[in-house]
């Protein structure tokens, strides 16, 4: 994939999907969800204070006939009836509206409503970045706080997959850490170390795994062999593998509003995948989300 642009014409081609949006009180949710429709992409099922969708959707020139708008004052009770319009098949895929990433997540790995499958559950976030020559996969920026090194195999398995499916067959993968060698007193170099081992030894497959690495290695040639770093993910990685929430927050966040990209948001492990952006986040970002998502329901 070249651009958002194509991820929407290739989603045109497989049909409208029924998307749930939990807390679709939001402007920039409505938005991005008119679009959607306008682009037909989804056919939305709107969850949330209705009177306020209503207000919005008039605003903002969203026709509401044949939209269903199921209305749930409290936030957390939206999010579980989004939730389990798509565990109960009335719904294809979820997007994440005007609501805390946590409250959402909460719903999403409720037991009885949940869309648990019995995987790791983790985001991908996905930059199309002026300054980097290809897509750019970043995880996980949205769920996992501190993953051990089992849970960052399981995200790193969950990318790989993702890549897989966007045409990207042997996805070079970056293990972010704060450095280029592996120092004990640092966790996430030596997890790194492990990850490259289990690449190497075929446990971690479809891939190829390198780190630790700096970010600057990962993503710049000519930083990697200013560094002597030989390696063939070294300054040409599709996949960002950062440490903990924070690293993957903050380069989010970094790229989203400090530089020229186009992103999108998933939560990929689910029984459905989420569409989900930063409340912050552009509508064009939360239309290539619902886009990316779509293709993946
Ligand atoms: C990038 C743009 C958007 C953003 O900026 S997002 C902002 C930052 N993100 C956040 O604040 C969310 C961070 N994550 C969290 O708050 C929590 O980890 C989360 C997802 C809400 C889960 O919290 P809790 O319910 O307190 O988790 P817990 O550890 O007590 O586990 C409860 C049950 O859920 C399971 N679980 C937790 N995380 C999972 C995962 N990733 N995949 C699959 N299952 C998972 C966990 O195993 C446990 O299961 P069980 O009840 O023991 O059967």
């Amino acid at each position: 994939m070249k651009d958002f642009n194509e991820v929407i014409e290739h989603v045109k081609s497989k049909g409208k999907k029924t998307l749930s949006v939990a807390a679709a009180n939001d402007k920039g949710v409505l938005m991005a969800v008119k679009a959607a429709v306008e682009k037909g992409i989804v056919k939305p099922i709107l969850v949330g204070r209705e009177d306020e969708i209503r207000k919005i959707s008039e605003e903002i020139g969203f026709e509401l006939d044949g939209v269903e708008v199921i209305d749930v004052e409290d936030i957390k009770d939206a999010s579980l009836k989004a939730v389990e319009l798509v565990s109960s098949k009335k719904a294809d895929f979820l997007m994440k509206g005007m609501v805390d990433t946590s409250i959402l997540l909460k719903a999403v790995l409720d037991k009885e409503v949940g869309l648990r499958t019995g995987k790791t559950l983790s985001h991908v976030a996905v930059f199309f970045a002026e300054k980097y020559h290809k897509m750019l996969i970043i995880t996980d920026a949205a769920m996992n706080i501190a993953p051990d090194l089992d849970k960052k195999r399981e995200i790193l398995e969950n990318s790989v997959e993702f890549a897989h499916s966007l045409g990207i067959d042997n996805p070079k993968c970056a293990v972010v850490c704060a450095k280029e060698k592996v120092n004990p007193a640092m966790i996430h170099t030596v997890d790194a170390g492990e990850l490259v081992k289990l690449n190497e030894e075929g446990q971690i497959k479809g891939c190829i795994v390198g780190g630790p690495f700096a970010l600057d290695n990962a993503i710049s040639k000519e930083a990697a062999i200013h560094k002597g770093i030989d390696h063939e993910v070294a300054g040409d990685a599709d996949i960002l593998l950062m440490p903990n929430i924070e690293a993957g927050n903050i380069l989010y966040k970094a790229l989203s509003f400090m530089s020229n990209s186009e992103s999108a948001g998933v939560i990929l492990g689910a029984a459905a995948p989420i569409v989900l952006t930063s409340r912050a986040d552009s509508e064009e970002a939360k239309l290539n989300s619902i886009a990316l998502a779509a293709i993946h329901s």
